[in-house]
């Protein structure tokens, strides 16, 4: 193991999918003692009190993490990362609600619809000052392969971030925990808007739903074909007209890929084929109940469009996707983003969104 010049710290992470497996191997290979807890961990190997990870690309060879057998060991942890999709907020943050206590720190990896601010405020009703943190997305991109390996990317160069209370030490934090990456963008709705999994998953799911209907087996950026490339940047130029009238310059999902896989900015269709070709991308969904339509449509493009409507931003193509979704899967997914209203961006429109980020920023003691 290769020293490090910050002391060695205990971090939980919340959610065995690829994420959590491959941050908390990110973090052991940093000089970290992480430990998983997961709803069911019923895709990991176990050995004793232990999951054994066999990891291939960037990642390579077994790691083994311990397993806390009960979520009321996250009670014990100054440091927590939340790797989950933004559908199990709800059932699965909402059960760990009562557990969190002063001092600690929360950080949602590749969070969406503003969990941080969700979080904090939640913890604050019942006397709880929890320190909360948002990236945009997550250290690196995994999936697990077929025979149940680990496929980890190299971390990524550039995770922007935000976070409540004192911003300066949990950006250190954060560079403590996984290397000098990390860019604090202040506000909290920059990392949510900042997030591009659900505008590239709905460009890359919509023209495929056929293919997912019928479980075919399809490279996720093998048919990255310019028809995607076009919907991908026609819902990056919306998602970046929203940053724009909110104040934030934010990267491009061109750059955003540049960053993430190390591989030159340029027409998205031909950055696809490059990550194609480096053996770094997944397989596309092989069944239509997938994430990324179940997580990013109501958690990521719902959240975006409102975002853009208490902004005065016209979206039609965000809104066509979002009819598409709803019409093809027969849900009302708008209906599904529980945030939007507890978060008052219905009601209270942006304005008071962004003074509740900015007091959440602020203040020693969080808004009761
Ligand atoms: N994989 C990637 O490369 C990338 C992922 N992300 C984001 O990171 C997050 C984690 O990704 P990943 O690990 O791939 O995700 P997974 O879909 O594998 O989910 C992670 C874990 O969350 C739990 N979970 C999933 N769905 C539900 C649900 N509906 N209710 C309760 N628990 C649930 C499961 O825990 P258990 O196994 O214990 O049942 C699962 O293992 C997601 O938000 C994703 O969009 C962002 C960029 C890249
Ligand atoms: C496909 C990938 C790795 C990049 O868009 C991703 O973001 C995900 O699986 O959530």
């Amino acid at each position: 193991m290769a020293s490090h010049s910050h002391p060695a710290l205990d971090v939980a992470v919340v959610g065995a999918g690829p994420i959590g497996c491959a941050t908390a191997a990110y973090l052991l290979r940093h000089g970290h003692r992480p430990f998983l807890w997961s709803p069911t961990a019923s895709r990991l190997e176990r050995r004793g009190g232990m999951a054994r990870i066999a990891c291939t690309g960037a990642l390579d060879g077994d790691v083994e993490i311990e397993l806390l057998a009960a979520p009321e060991r996250l009670a014990g942890f100054d440091t927590v990362i939340v790797c989950l999709p933004g559908n199990a907020y709800a059932d699965v943050l909402g059960r760990l609600a009562p557990l969190w206590r002063d001092g600690q720190t929360v950080i949602v990896s590749g969070a969406l619809s503003l969990a941080p601010l969700w979080l904090r405020e939640r913890a604050a009703r019942r006397g709880c000052e929890l320190h909360a943190a948002g990236w945009a997305t997550t250290p690196t991109t995994a999936h697990f392969l077929p025979d149940g390996r680990l496929h980890a990317n190299p971390l990524r160069h550039r995770i922007d971030m935000a976070s409540t209370g004192d911003g300066g030490r949990i950006l250190a934090l954060c560079a403590a925990l996984l290397g000098e990456r990390f860019v604090d963008a202040g506000d909290l709705l920059a990392p949510t808007l900042a997030n591009i999994n659900p505008i590239a998953h709905a460009a890359e799911v919509i023209p495929n739903l056929t293919r997912m209907d019928r479980g075919e087996d399809w490279p996720l950026f093998g048919c990255f074909t310019p028809v995607v490339g076009r919907l991908a940047e026609g819902l990056d130029r919306e998602r970046l007209a929203t940053a724009a009238a909110l104040g934030f310059a934010l990267p491009t999902l061109a750059e955003h890929y540049s960053r993430s896989y190390h591989i030159e900015a340029g027409p998205l269709h031909e950055m696809a084929a490059a990550i194609q070709a480096r053996g770094m991308g997944p397989s596309g969904p092989a069944r239509l109940d997938h994430r990324y339509v179940l997580e990013d449509a109501p958690f990521g493009l719902v959240f975006q469009e409102a975002l853009a409507r208490a902004a005065g931003v016209d979206t039609p193509l965000l809104s066509a996707c979002i009819d598409i979704l709803e019409s093809v899967y027969a849900r009302d997914f708008r209906a599904e983003n529980f945030l939007v209203d507890e978060l008052g961006l219905a009601s209270g429109g942006v304005a008071a969104l962004r003074s509740r980020c900015a007091a959440s920023r602020s203040a020693d003691t969080p808004p009761r």
